[in-house]
């Protein structure tokens, strides 16, 4: 078989990570690695520095289920980017192509198609985004995270496989995490992640509650680029921007995390059974998707949810306080979740599919 695989997917790291929770496994079995990511996406910083892959820019327009003045040249951009990755695949030829999504991978699951290369999307969030509902009959398969997404996908192509996730994110040390966000042992550690991008709402709200939080416990704030605040000096107060390789030992040393509830995020604290308090992107911002996903873990009783919309200093404060008290019973249904064989099965339906 042509040991050749072509990875897509990018716009915020969301669309990033499950790919490379993939690419070493790759790696170490000798394959050629290519990747399809945007000029100036967060996919480039991520990628391009990884030894043993190629990364190729293409241009990618927002696609938007409506034209506006803004957007006029969109289409065209997105025709310029799939006959760029038309050119790729034509020379690199891979044998598989694997989309975890994002505007950048229609026109590269498109051109697969036109090549006649065999591609498998990735679908992490509860309902498909529309990248991926325009790139699905281009596919080949199209993966899911959560169960219920398979209701949204074809028959033929859907699989539900679970969430892929970075294998080192389960070889953290709490000492290490500590030791790098400069805190101790004498009181718990609640994360705070706004996504890849950081949250602003939620690091004002956190921010004016620093007085009544940090009496009981420290704090480490992932703020999102240019976000911190370094006027706040506080003791047991930790800032960054975003976290890359430390990230395995941050969540070691977190007791509970109060996130947005991106799907790879969500997915990660269950599977390393950290409580937490979501607090999903509103739907003036997004097009809900993480109202969806925070209201199937709410169900499942994963995690507890609080609406953007309802988020004062007083609110936070006092769902963070209860965190500690309603963390026993999510954990009992947390354990109740297995995460290991979802990337098992990606590699095994890749190898399937694969020409
Ligand atoms: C604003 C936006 O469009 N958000 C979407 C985006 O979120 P976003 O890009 O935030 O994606 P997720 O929450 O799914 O994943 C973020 C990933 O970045 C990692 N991480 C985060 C911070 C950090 O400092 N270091 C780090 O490595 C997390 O561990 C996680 O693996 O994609 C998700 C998955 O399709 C969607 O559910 C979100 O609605």
């Amino acid at each position: 078989m042509n040991k050749r695989i072509l990875f897509t997917g990018g716009g915020t790291a969301g669309h990033v990570i499950v790919n490379l929770a993939l690419i070493p496994v790759y790696r170490q079995d000798g394959w050629e690695i290519d990747y399809i990511g945007s000029e100036n996406g967060i996919e480039r910083k991520l990628i391009e520095p990884l030894e043993g892959v190629t990364y190729h820019a293409v241009s990618t327009g927002k696609l938007r289920r409506y034209m506006s003045k803004e957007n006029l040249k969109d289409p065209f951009k997105v025709m310029k980017g799939t006959m760029q990755a038309w050119r790729i695949i034509g020379k690199r030829k891979p044998a598989v192509i694997f989309s975890k999504g994002g505007f950048v991978s229609v026109p590269v699951v498109a051109a697969a198609k036109l090549r006649n290369v065999p591609a498998v999307i990735h679908e992490s969030d509860y309902t498909p985004g529309l990248a991926n509902k325009i790139a699905i009959p281009f596919a080949k398969r199209v993966l899911a995270t959560f169960e219920e997404t398979m209701q949204y996908l074809p028959e033929k192509k859907r699989e539900y496989v679970g969430a892929v996730i970075r294998e080192e994110l389960f070889e953290g040390s709490r000492e290490k995490g500590l030791s790098y966000a400069g805190l101790d042992d004498s009181k718990p550690v609640l994360l705070i992640m706004g996504g890849s991008g950081g949250a602003e709402k939620i690091n004002a709200a956190v921010r004016e509650s620093l007085p009544e939080l940090l009496p009981s416990m420290q704090i480490i704030h992932i703020c999102g680029q240019g976000k911190t605040d370094p006027s706040i000096q506080e003791k047991g107060y930790a800032q960054f921007e975003y976290i890359n390789e430390e990230l395995k030992d941050v969540f070691a040393a977190t007791d509970y995390v109060l996130s947005r509830a991106g799907s790879n995020a969500i997915f990660e604290f269950l599977a390393l059974r950290i409580p937490m308090l979501l607090v999903p992107l509103s739907r003036q911002a997004s097009r809900g998707d993480q109202i969806v996903n925070a209201r199937s873990f709410k169900e499942k009783r994963y995690a507890r949810v609080l609406e953007e919309e309802e988020l004062t200093t007083d609110k936070l404060v006092r769902e963070i306080m209860q965190l500690k008290e309603h963390a026993p019973v999510m954990l009992d249904y947390m354990k109740k979740y297995k995460s290991e064989q979802a990337r098992e099965r990606v590699l095994e339906i890749l190898k399937e599919t694969a020409k």
